[in-house]
């Protein structure tokens, strides 16, 4: 692929441009690298005298030079910031009959967490894509071991036959069914035609919801499908052989939709499971959807999905073969990865789901300066450079000759000799996990097989449509979205440590802003401590009337205001260019601050703590399903909190010890009504005044809210205790 001598001279199938206004941002950011440099100085000039003050200037400067640090590195991703954009019509004009056959492979975990209906939307959405349907293969991997999700894509596999040749006939847009039947298609030219493809998606639904809650199949279902008797030897879904059931056979003449198309291979996988061997999580799965694929379709690409994240756009397929098949720079691209977007999002985006500055700023950014990362959903891979191939080097699959070809086989045979690659023992003694496919014992195994892959040579392209390639489901409580950071920061920080990081295996293999810009990620968690003194100190400080800033009359408050003004603006700057707004922009300050204290700190702690043995990382999976209360809260952007985790706790305890700063310090200076003390403290009144403002939705949380989502009222009794005792230690030892 890429390489074909036709192409050779012809227009290219992708461009590539740069970002506009490149230089004035390099200019100024000199000009905070500067004012950074200068606060940097001050501290260093202004170390006090008196003792119990010196140490905390230590740890104010520590901070200081850790947010400068981290200013630094964010710049890679500033620096050269890069917009892919594809020329479908040329690919479909040079390739017609020699378009590559593309594996999809989606993963479901839970049948409660994910509901069947959900999964199988998505996996309707895949299989309609607008791309040759012979060549076209979609794998369901079952974490669950479910006969419920089994069931559901069985159903699925049914109405894919009216529902893909209504998506062409009609060419329409999103193809998850129940996403489009949302959409209100009342412009629909077919009334008809739409009704009954509805009736038909009502009922199935309805017979797959009566199953789920009823956690059985109807009896009657049963002996329609061989797949099932298969759950006999299920003991738990922690506790099964392989299930692996080909449910369409793509090579099969008879099957064929209602109009006589070909269908899309479909195929349910649930890998064995054993108590004594670690499955891995989410990269066993794949590393297992990668070896049975190759047995039965062995796409070149590889497209992968999580089950919540249907397809939004049926022209992605060929939007990602423009990149792998350019004539030009194809050939050295690894992998395609589209931006992870929600259809989800409340208004005002109270838990910064919408990963708006990531997606327009740093993923082009990453594109760049050597590559995106790897972000787990919505990523087309080569299949040779995900097992493992460097770049440039022959390839040939090891498991390849322990199987009989799959020509010969029926889909039942083939199910029998595919199965054997999804067994526990198989991976023994092998590279899987290691140097082939996705990496094991990462929480992000995402990210960090995307770093190995760059390490091995290839590049990989960032591609951000107008209509998105992918939709999916951001968490909608606070307490989902820091558990869910509280992984990412972790996962992202083991990278770092690892053998395989971007500052150790990634020196001289990948360019100097490509690593810079990976420990943006891998140093999040990190940013807790300096984040944390900065939050409490000043404050602390404030109440006691201590100055641990320049005054406002001083040079040295020149720096800090050129900083903290600058950095202020310029980030609002970009909210707005890109599309959002300024209530956007404050709920992302304060989601910001909450994901370093809570989940960056226990991210770092578990981290360290797994590194000397006394933890395992897991991975919690997170919610798609969301009682009617919460999502009702979650529509008006109130922010939910409903429980006692330790996380809240600290989250109140810090606003309450804000508040108790701001309130106390402002009534002292009051008294003493000297203007000096005002021009002394100024910085600090700012500082602890912008948190108590931040905090907004906790005191409400604390002390207004009557709603289930409030805080409850155990840590209301341990932030205020914690932070008046923080408060008197302060005033009186
Ligand atoms: O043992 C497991 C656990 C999870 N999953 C699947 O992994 C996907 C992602 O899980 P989710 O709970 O939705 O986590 P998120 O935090 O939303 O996932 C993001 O972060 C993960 C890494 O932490 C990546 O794997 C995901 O692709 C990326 O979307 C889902 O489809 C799960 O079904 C499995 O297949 N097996
Ligand atoms: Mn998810």
């Amino acid at each position: 692929m890429g390489s074909g001598s036709e192409g050779e001279g012809a227009p290219l199938l992708f461009e590539t441009k740069e970002a506009k206004w490149k230089n004035a941002y390099r200019l100024f950011s000199i000009s905070m690298f500067i004012g950074i440099s200068m606060i940097w100085v001050y501290r260093i000039n202004h170390i006090p005298l008196n003792v119990q003050e010196r140490w905390v200037w230590i740890l104010l400067f520590l901070s200081e030079l850790w947010f400068g640090f981290y200013w630094v590195i964010t710049q890679s991703v500033r620096w050269n910031q890069v917009y892919r954009s594809t020329f479908r019509d040329r690919l479909s004009h040079r390739y017609k009959d020699k378009l590559p056959s593309v594996d999809i492979f989606v993963c479901t975990a839970d049948p409660t967490i994910e509901p069947p209906m959900m999964v199988i939307n998505t996996v309707l959405s895949v299989m309609a894509y607008n791309y040759p349907t012979e060549k076209l293969s979609v794998y369901l991997s079952d974490d669950g071991g479910s006969d419920l999700t089994f069931y559901a894509l069985l159903e699925a596999s049914e109405f894919s036959k009216h529902w893909i040749p209504f998506c062409k006939n009609f060419s329409i847009e999103p193809r998850s069914p129940a996403a489009y039947f949302s959409t209100n298609p009342d412009s629909f030219v077919d009334v008809e035609g739409l009704s009954s493809i509805k009736k038909l998606y009502e009922e199935m639904k309805d017979r797959i919801e009566t199953a789920v809650r009823l956690g059985q199949i109807p009896e009657e279902i049963r002996p329609k499908h061989k797949g099932f008797s298969e759950w006999t030897s299920v003991l738990s879904r922690r506790d099964h052989p392989t299930i692996l059931q080909v449910l369409i056979d793509g090579r099969n003449p008879h099957a064929v939709d209602i109009d006589g198309g070909t269908l899309p291979t479909l195929v349910y996988l649930s890998r064995e499971k054993r108590p004594i061997h670690h499955h891995n999580f989410k990269a066993g799965a794949m590393n297992a959807l990668i070896r049975v694929s190759s047995k039965i379709t062995n796409g070149e690409i590889i497209l992968n999905v999580d089950c919540d994240m249907y397809s939004n756009n049926p022209e992605s397929v060929r939007d990602a073969l423009c990149f792998f098949m350019d004539e030009r720079n194809g050939h050295e691209i690894a992998f395609v990865q589209f931006p992870q977007t929600f259809d989800n999002l409340s208004k005002n985006d109270i838990y910064g789901g919408s990963f708006h500055m990531i997606k327009e700023v740093e993923l082009p950014g990453l594109d760049g300066c050597g590559g995106a990362p790897y972000i787990g959903t919505g990523c087309f891979h080569r299949r040779e450079a995900l097992c493992g191939r460097k770049y440039g080097e022959e390839f040939d699959f090891e498991y390849e000759e322990s199987v009989p070809n799959r020509v010969q086989e029926g889909a039942t045979e083939l199910e029998e000799t595919a199965k054997i690659l999804a067994d526990c023992t198989f991976e023994e003694g092998t590279q899987w996990g290691k140097e082939m496919g996705l990496k094991y014992g990462c929480a992000v195994e995402d990210v960090i097989t995307g770093l190995a892959i760059h390490c091995r040579g290839w590049k990989s392209v960032y591609f951000n449509p107008t209509r998105k390639g992918f939709l999916g489901i951001a968490p909608t409580t606070l307490g989902q979205t820091l558990v869910q950071h509280k992984r990412w920061s972790e996962g992202d920080f083991q990278i770092v440590l690892s053998k395989h990081g971007p500052l150790s295996y990634g020196v001289g293999r990948m360019k100097l802003g490509h690593q810079m810009a990976y420990c943006i990620y891998c140093f999040w968690a990190v940013n807790c401590f300096a984040t944390l003194y900065y939050s409490v100190l000043p404050s602390l400080y404030l109440l006691k009337g201590i100055s641990l800033f320049p005054r406002i009359t001083s040079p040295w408050f020149l720096p800090f205001a050129y900083v903290i003004i600058t950095e202020i603006l310029s980030s609002i700057g970009e909210f707005l260019y890109y599309g959002s707004t300024l209530q956007c922009w404050w709920n992302e300050q304060r989601i910001w601050m909450y994901k370093r204290t809570t989940s960056y700190l226990f991210g770092f702690i578990d981290t360290i703590l797994n590194l000397f043995g006394f933890a395992n990382s897991g991975f919690d999976i997170t919610a798609k399903v969301t009682d009617q209360d919460v999502s009702k809260r979650y529509e008006k952007d109130i922010m939910e909190f409903g429980n006692s985790s330790p996380m809240f706790i600290i989250l109140a305890t810090l606003a309450m010890l804000n508040l108790y700063c701001l309130f106390w310090g402002l009534e002292r200076m009051i008294m003493d009504a000297k203007i000096s003390i005002f021009e002394s403290l100024f910085l600090q009144v700012l500082l602890c005044g912008f948190l108590v403002l931040i905090n907004l939705p906790i005191y409400d949380g604390l002390f207004f809210r009557k709603d289930n989502g409030s805080l409850p009222t155990s840590v209301k009794v341990k932030s205020i205790i914690l932070a008046l005792s923080a408060c008197f230690l302060m005033l009186y030892y």
